[in-house]
């Protein structure tokens, strides 16, 4: 009796003991048939109870499984009992590994032997396990090189990369603090940012150059991240980094080309630039002095067009070298390009001293070369100028008043150095920026155009217009010509203007054509634009953008003054646009040198009596002797006049006595948009006095 309570005793205990376990066990014969099982996580089973129980586990299983029990059994079989076998399974809730343990039953009931399979989910292991390989493997893998340390800096491992870009086999640093790879490039202050951002961020990223094994210096870029514990405290520091050393020196290659000239090796305009406002500002904290040489060689072109331009090359090489050789430390020679060179000499105490110097680049530049064999002889023009200057400049300002003062060398025969004019550079100054606003005017489309009415006082008929142009400024509203034309007269400006003037009345023109109106149009030309070598072609061009044009609907009005100075080519300008159908009147007449052989060889068409004359002559008789000078001189050479400035009715009406019948002036109609023309016409009538003038004889005018 004592002996059965015993008995079932430890069968409750077992039975407890089994419940308590987190794993499954199955009671399994020989045959592979399951004949218990004992689990509360019916989750992890392969199938239910009741479909398993009596089968073999072969026809439960996948194959890989069963194979991994069979392999299981077998071996307890054997030697007892097997242990550490895995096996997968596919459940619902995802892939489910299994350890498997498996011992024989000892039996007492005879027959086949049974196994006890003790199967444990291990899916959780095997995930950790899974994430330290991936972890080792990256470790191993990384092309990054990785070292961890302890929080003192001492190197607990490295990985092979650190290995290969370090040139350390991993037994030679561990143990060894990470120090050891400091190159000494950077100071004590950078590690001490490091650290500090280390400790407070839990990282630091940057550039750091280190110095491999073989003592080679590398450039790496790093990330350290600290590793903390639960309570907070540092336990390691991680760092990640790749060898960025071509990427530097393909920087500092970059670097340098973007800053020194290939050919001599000297700074380019870049760097020329940058030193140049160094030693400015340095000049003026010092209170000293910086001058600028800007040299160009004189007639180099003649030296590569005899002796080819690898010779050419020599040459400007050999040149810098003597140009640096006559410079003091801290001064700069720099190339801008071609024959160009540029020296910054600094510390100056007195603009003067530095004359003779320069004198010495200028002679240094005289002497004969030897290239090649051959004896070159060149020479150099060189432009001073210094700072600072009563008014504030910059270093560009600086460089283009070099450069001008170089133009002047060059001007004034070549071989020699020219001082920059500061005085007369501020009065040219204001004219620059002005020039620097026009040209911003005419992208932003700030210029307008006013079309003035030009009648024939008798008849009452539109002869034409005049196209004036305006400048519609944002601050200071519409501007007259006078008050900026003259600015950019004998600028490059000046013919774009010029351009843009003749483009928009020709675009005016066919806005009037399309609602029927057919009204001729003058444009004033510029003495510099009617000089250009293609003026006739680029009028051609501009020409064929308006199709509907006809002869005579484009006139150009040229000062008597432009005309007269290139008497020769403004001939055969005017020629050549003649026939592309484009008259010239002359403005202003009267007011310029014209003699009578200058008016017979002139072809222009029309000749135009400068409103002083007109504006005066009721009240001034030798302004009307001069007005009657002309018109008979016009008449005697067969062109047209037309008098500007008519500002009454009486001016036209004794215009009219004169003989003259075409006119312009207020008395007429203002400039006005063109737009406004349609309605101005159809409003239009000419004076009853104008209409029932009689015109003098030729005599009775001359008289
Ligand atoms: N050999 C060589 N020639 C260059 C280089 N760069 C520009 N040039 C030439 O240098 C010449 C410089 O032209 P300029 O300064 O206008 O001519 P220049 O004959 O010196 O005339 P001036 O300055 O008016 O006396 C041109 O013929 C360019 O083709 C270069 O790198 N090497």
């Amino acid at each position: 009796m004592q002996a059965q309570a015993a008995l079932s005793h430890a069968n409750n205990k077992l039975q407890a003991t089994l419940g308590a376990l987190p794993d499954l066990m199955f009671e399994v014969s020989l045959d592979g048939r399951i004949h218990q099982y004992q689990s509360h996580r019916s989750d992890l089973l392969a199938a239910p109870p009741e479909l398993f129980l009596g089968k073999c586990f072969a026809d439960i299983l996948p194959p890989q499984a069963s194979a991994v029990c069979q392999q299981a059994m077998d071996e307890a079989g054997r030697k007892g009992f097997s242990a550490g076998l895995r096996y997968a399974l596919d459940l619902p809730q995802g892939e489910c590994w299994f350890d498997l343990s498996v011992a024989p039953l000892a039996s007492s009931v005879g027959g086949a032997p049974h196994f006890i399979f003790i199967a444990r989910d291990i899916t959780e292991r095997k995930r950790a396990e899974k994430q330290l390989e991936l972890a080792g493997l990256v470790f191993q893998h990384a092309r990054e090189g990785i070292m961890v340390s302890d929080p003192d800096g001492v190197l607990v491992d490295v990985n092979e990369a650190f290995c290969r870009i370090t040139g350390y086999s991993r037994s030679e640093v561990l143990g060894k603090n990470a120090r050891l790879l400091s190159s000494g490039r950077q100071g004590k202050e950078f590690y001490r940012l490091m650290w500090t951002s280390l400790l407070q961020a839990g990282y630091w990223s940057g550039e750091v150059w280190n110095r491999r094994k073989d003592g080679e210096e590398y450039a790496e870029l790093l990330t350290i991240s600290t590793v903390r514990n639960d309570q907070g405290q540092v336990v390691q520091h991680v760092a990640l980094f790749s060898d960025i050393t071509p990427l530097k020196r393909y920087q500092l290659e970059l670097e340098s080309i973007a800053h020194f000239d290939a050919l001599t090796g000297l700074p380019n305009r870049l760097l020329l630039s940058d030193r140049l406002q160094q030693a400015m500002a340095q000049a003026a904290r010092r209170g000293q002095k910086v001058m600028v040489a800007y040299l160009d060689l004189d007639g180099f072109k003649s030296v590569n067009d005899q002796y080819g331009h690898a010779v050419g090359d020599r040459l400007l090489v050999a040149l810098g070298h003597r140009l640096q050789d006559h410079l003091r430390d801290g001064d700069t020679l720099a190339r801008l390009g071609g024959d160009e060179f540029v020296a910054i000499l600094v510390d100056l105490e007195e603009s003067e001293t530095v004359l003779p110097l320069i004198a010495g680049l200028i002679a240094a530049t005289a002497e004969p070369f030897h290239i090649d064999g051959l004896t070159l002889r060149i020479s150099a023009s060189v432009g001073v100028t210094s700072y600072p200057q009563s008014a504030e400049l910059d270093a560009d300002q600086l460089l283009r008043q070099a450069d001008q003062a170089m133009y002047q060398a060059k001007l004034a025969g070549k071989n020699r150095y020219h001082v920059f004019d500061t005085q007369r550079d501020s009065d040219m100054r204001g004219h620059f920026e002005s020039l620097e606003r026009m040209r911003q005017a005419l992208c932003r489309k700030e210029f307008v155009l006013h079309y003035q009415p030009k009648v024939n006082m008798r008849s009452g008929q539109l002869i034409g217009v005049e196209a004036l142009i305006r400048w519609q400024h944002p601050e200071r509203g519409l501007m007259p010509p006078l008050s900026f034309l003259p600015a950019i007269e004998e600028h490059q400006l000046s013919i774009d203007v010029g351009e843009w003037v003749m483009d928009a009345a020709l675009a005016q023109q066919g806005r009037w054509r399309s609602v029927g109106l057919h009204i001729p149009v003058s444009v004033n030309v510029g003495a510099l634009q009617l000089q250009q070598p293609d003026f006739v072609q680029r009028l051609q061009a501009l020409l064929q953008r308006y199709p509907d044009l006809r002869p005579g609907d484009l006139q150009f009005e040229i000062l008597e003054t432009s005309a007269l100075q290139e008497m020769q080519q403004v001939t055969a300008v005017i020629g050549a646009c003649k026939a592309l159908g484009v008259d010239f009147a002359l403005d202003d007449f009267g007011t310029g040198y014209s003699s009578l052989t200058y008016l017979r060889q002139l072809p222009v068409h029309i000749l135009k009596i400068d409103q002083s004359f007109v504006r005066d002559m009721l009240q001034n008789t030798e302004d009307q002797a001069i007005l009657r000078g002309v018109l008979g001189l016009a008449r005697s050479f067969g062109r047209e006049v037309i008098a500007e400035g008519v500002e009454t009715q009486a001016h036209g009406a004794l215009l009219l006595q004169m003989g003259c019948e075409a006119a312009q002036g207020y008395g007429i109609a203002r400039p006005m948009i063109g737009d406004a023309i349609p309605d101005w016409l159809q409003r239009w009538n000419s004076h009853p006095q104008w209409l029932e003038s009689v015109p003098q004889t030729l005599q009775e005018s001359l008289a």
